[in-house]
């Protein structure tokens, strides 16, 4: 494991009490660095030519996940200081004698599945018991056009075993499911394909997969609606400064918008537009956003301040749903805060995540007096709730302990948590970063 400083102190800034105003200063806070595009820069960095060095990599356990992968699969990665270097293979990935742990995370199961399908190779990945219940067959069955043979366990979940297909042509495909990590993991199965691949249909998701293999010298062009990447393609290694996970600053976010007077300032995090839906929600909601964008490439990156004012309710529709997927069960909980029913439509997808997150939202909610709806898929929240005290099942996932760990600070009752070490999946310093919102 890297050794790191505390990613979640507070920056600078401070609460500065004036008895008649009480006017603060917005505390200025660091998340860890983006897990989505962490993963992504680690597994480039292995399958490269040569020796990346990668800065702010998160010590999180579903990227800690995908570097146990990377090293099963013969890379070589160390920390220097802050920097994660990482000796690619070149492409050449060899097969480890034991199945791959792919622990919590969905996104390293889907995009190593993805990579291995075009390698001659016979890997089996498998992971903890809620990724041995996630749907695996949205990769699998598109990847069986590069001829790769990929055996579920009960025909549709991990362990799955790959054999790839080091033979492999591109593929014209059409990706049904509103999944990056679907797309991706067909993008990187191009990369060891014999011609172009060309993909269509569901692509409008968070593209750090395109920005991220651009910076490792592989270009994915654009034509039209459809993405192609011209294969055999050989990465080359590359030097990534990881900006903070837009996803982990959510949280303080909805604590400062959640609160009369509330005011955070998150600064370094990634600005990504196809990541920042959430910031939009929250001005819907009524409370203010300031956005400083600092830099552009590969990813965008700069501050965010949020100030707390009077919610009130919003509506989401399912064309929203992929810029907000991880931040669904907050906004649950901001509408739980909110005047008026907030509803999100269109979102079936919350099913299948670590948790079923429509039912261990409602359920949490329920327990500390929100009123809550539930649809195959969404959720209709009728606020603001009478809060009270009470115990929330988190099913272990990280993002329904954090965001009840926001609704029970902001409206100041006693939320018990069955495992509130979770939130480590992702932001492993969560519980200083909300308590230094003061
Ligand atoms: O590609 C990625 O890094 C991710 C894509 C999303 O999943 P889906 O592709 O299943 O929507 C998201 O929920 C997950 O946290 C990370
Ligand atoms: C869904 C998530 O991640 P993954 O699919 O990678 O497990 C998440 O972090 O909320």
């Amino acid at each position: 494991m890297m050794h790191r400083e505390p990613l979640a102190e507070p920056a600078g800034g401070s609460f500065v009490s004036d008895t008649r105003t009480m006017m603060k200063t917005a505390p200025h806070l660091r998340v860890p660095g983006d897990k989505s595009i962490a993963h992504r820069a680690v597994m480039f960095a292995a399958l490269a030519r040569g020796t990346s060095r990668l800065r702010n990599v998160p010590d999180g356990l579903d990227v800690l996940s995908t570097q146990r992968a990377m090293r099963a699969l013969g890379a070589t990665l160390h920390a220097d200081g802050d920097t994660l270097v990482v000796e690619g293979c070149g492409g050449a990935f060899r097969a480890p004698d034991e199945p791959i742990d792919c622990g919590n995370s969905g996104t390293t199961m889907r995009l190593v599945a993805g990579i291995l399908a075009t390698r001659a190779i016979d890997v089996t990945l498998t992971g903890d018991d809620s990724l041995r219940a996630r749907p695996m067959r949205r990769v699998a069955a598109p990847l069986a056009a590069f001829g790769a043979t990929i055996d579920l366990s009960n025909g549709w979940t991990a362990p799955m075993r790959v054999r790839g297909n080091g033979d492999a042509r591109g593929a014209e495909i059409a990706v049904t499911v509103a999944s990056a990590q679907v797309k991706s993991a067909l993008l990187l199965a191009a990369l060891g394909a014999h011609g172009p691949t060309r993909l269509t249909g569901e692509l409008a998701t968070r593209d750090h997969t395109e920005r991220l293999l651009a910076a490792f010298s592989v270009h994915v062009r654009a034509d039209g609606g459809a993405l192609v990447l011209d294969g055999p393609a050989m990465l080359h290694a590359a030097e990534i400064d990881v900006p903070g996970d837009i996803s982990s600053a959510a949280f303080l976010f909805a604590a400062a918008a959640a609160t009369a007077g509330g005011t955070v300032t998150v600064d370094d995090v990634g600005l990504n537009p196809t990541r920042t839906a959430f910031l939009d929600v929250l001005r819907r909601f009524g409370a203010e956003v300031e956005v400083r964008i600092a830099a552009d490439a590969p990813e965008p990156r700069g501050s965010v301040t949020v100030r707390g004012r009077a919610l009130h309710a919003i509506e989401i529709l399912p064309s929203e749903v992929p810029g907000l997927i991880d931040e669904l069960p907050l906004v649950g909980v901001l509408g739980a805060f909110a005047n008026g029913t907030t509803t999100v439509r269109g979102a079936a997808e919350l099913r299948v995540k670590e948790s079923d997150r429509i039912e261990s939202f409602a359920a949490a909610a329920r327990a500390l007096g929100a009123d809550v709806e539930t649809a195959p898929d969404g959720f209709a929240v009728h606020g603001p709730a009478r809060w009270h005290d009470g115990a929330v099942a988190t099913h272990h996932d990280h993002r329904i302990a954090m965001a009840f760990a926001v609704a029970g600070r902001v409206a100041r009752v006693r939320v018990t948590l069955d495992d509130p070490d979770c939130a480590a999946v992702s932001f492993p310093n969560f519980a200083a970063a909300l308590e230094s919102l003061a």
